[in-house]
């Protein structure tokens, strides 16, 4: 027989320790609810700290990436380093004493309606113990990045070389010489082509429909900020049309090399599809100097070799597959009213960060962290009103942790 730890939790559970889950444990703090922050991870941030690639820099400008009542350090650079975003969120997570419970892993979590509260069961990372958290708020802060998307593709298997995802990719060092196909042409895979390039690889990056290429910056002001700064009077349509003018001045025409662009604009291609406009910060010369080649779609692979739809084969070493992300909530949390199948809250922004029976949703904006700030200082606030309401009723407070033992 088994013996499951049985956890009350006095005040919201939150999974995820990234910046959303922080964002929001700050703003509790800053108000004295006390919460549990359930990471799976055996760190804060492990997106950051253990999912991306070594010269990674923030692509907005460091005012649209700081969390709430912490800004970043007045040294640090326009576009911080991804060693420096770490460094950041570490002190904030230090400075609001926010100290998560690690190598949790949610497993599944579940509205009790017969006793409106939530059961959270999580289980150790490294495999065995088994907690169930009950309380009366969910957070869910587990990321528009939570797992990895890795498409069927015919022959992957018989392929031979090395296959990786983008997530598991560091730097270019081992791919000196080495052919390697990425597979995707979003903001990862133009980048990991680029610093394979940096490290005299060759590579050839497929792209199988259509992509928005902008530059980082305009006359020497992020696209970004000037983009938000327009929307405050224009449209959107206008604002799409706007860029793809001056990304046409900066760039050239990008169809030439092969990057088609999509019929929808940059603004409202991320709003409905939440597909992320590229920032160039230098792969686009690359492509223009051919030593990142453009190919088409991929039809299937065999031992070393690529087929493509046009019917040309490619030999290579190695793929790395930057095919994007997912939402890992359809895995876990058995509900369907307010989050829908693709993991994603059904309300958009700015109305998809609050369910019915305590339930929240941080950081599923699809607009990165300045999103997820948004989300984070409604819910804490949200939160932080129904506890001191709930407490002035109960007049006394409850311990913060009530522990039982249950079998199964
Ligand atoms: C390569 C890359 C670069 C990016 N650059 C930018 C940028 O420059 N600017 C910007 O605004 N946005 C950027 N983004 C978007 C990114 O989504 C945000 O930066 C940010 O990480 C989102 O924070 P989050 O806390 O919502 O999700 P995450 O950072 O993904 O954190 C979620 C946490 O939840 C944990 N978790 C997941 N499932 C479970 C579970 N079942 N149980 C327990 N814990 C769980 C994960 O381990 C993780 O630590 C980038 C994304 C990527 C992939
Ligand atoms: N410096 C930074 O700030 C960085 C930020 N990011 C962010 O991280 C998030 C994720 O980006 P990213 O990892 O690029 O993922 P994306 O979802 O943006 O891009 C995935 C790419 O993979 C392609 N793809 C998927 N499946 C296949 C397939 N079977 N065959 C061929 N192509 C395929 C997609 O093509 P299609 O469009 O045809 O489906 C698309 O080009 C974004 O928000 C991005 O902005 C990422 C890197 C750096
Ligand atoms: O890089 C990301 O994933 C981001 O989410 C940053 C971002 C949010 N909204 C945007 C609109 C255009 C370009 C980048 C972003």
């Amino acid at each position: 027989m088994f013996s499951r730890r049985c956890v009350w939790v006095n005040g919201p559970v939150i999974v995820g320790a990234g910046p959303s889950g922080l964002a929001v444990a700050a703003g509790l703090k800053d108000q004295g609810v006390p919460f549990v922050i359930l990471e799976r991870a055996d760190c804060i941030a492990s997106l950051w700290q253990k999912r991306t690639y070594d010269r990674l820099k923030l692509h907005l400008p460091k005012q649209f990436c700081q969390l709430p009542n912490f800004p970043f350090p007045d040294h640090y650079p326009e576009y911080p380093s991804k060693r420096q975003f770490i460094e950041y969120l570490e002190s904030y997570a230090n400075h609001f004493n926010i100290n998560p419970q690690f190598n949790e892993c949610v497993q599944s979590a579940k509205y009790d309606e017969a006793c409106r509260l939530w059961r959270v069961k999580t289980v150790a990372a490294s495999g065995g113990g088994e907690v169930e958290y009950i309380c009366q708020m969910l957070v869910v802060a587990t990321g528009e990045n939570a797992e990895r998307v890795v498409p069927e593709i015919e022959g992957l298997k018989e392929f031979g070389g090395e296959v990786i995802h983008a997530c598991d990719y560091k730097s270019g060092e081992g791919y000196r010489g080495k052919k390697v196909l990425v597979v995707g042409c979003g903001n990862s895979g133009m980048e990991v082509s680029l610093d394979l390039c940096n490290h005299e690889a060759k590579p050839a990056m497929v792209v199988r429909s259509s992509v928005h290429v902008l530059p980082r910056e305009v006359f020497g002001k992020s696209t970004f900020e000037l983009a938000m700064f327009m929307l405050k009077w224009l449209p959107l349509w206008l604002v799409d049309k706007i860029m793809l003018v001056l990304a046409w001045m900066i760039l050239g025409d990008i169809e030439k090399y092969g990057l088609k662009r999509p019929s929808a604009g940059p603004l409202e291609l991320k709003n409905t599809q939440g597909k992320t406009p590229v920032l160039d910060i230098g792969a686009l010369e690359k492509i223009r100097s051919r030593e990142i080649q453009i190919v088409p779609g991929i039809k299937k692979f065999s031992c070393g070799m690529v087929e493509l739809d046009n019917g040309e084969n490619l030999e290579i070493d190695s793929v790395v597959l930057a095919t994007g992300y997912c939402s890992n909530v359809p895995y876990w949390l058995q509900e369907t009213e307010f989050f829908a199948k693709n993991g994603y809250p059904k309300a958009s922004f700015p109305n998809g960060w609050k369910g019915n029976g305590g339930l929240y949703a941080v950081g599923f904006t699809r607009r990165g962290l300045s999103g997820a700030s948004a989300d984070a200082m409604k819910i804490s606030q949200d939160i932080a009103k129904v506890w001191k309401d709930d407490l002035k009723q109960k007049k006394q407070k409850v311990p913060t942790h009530r522990r039982c033992i249950s079998t199964f």
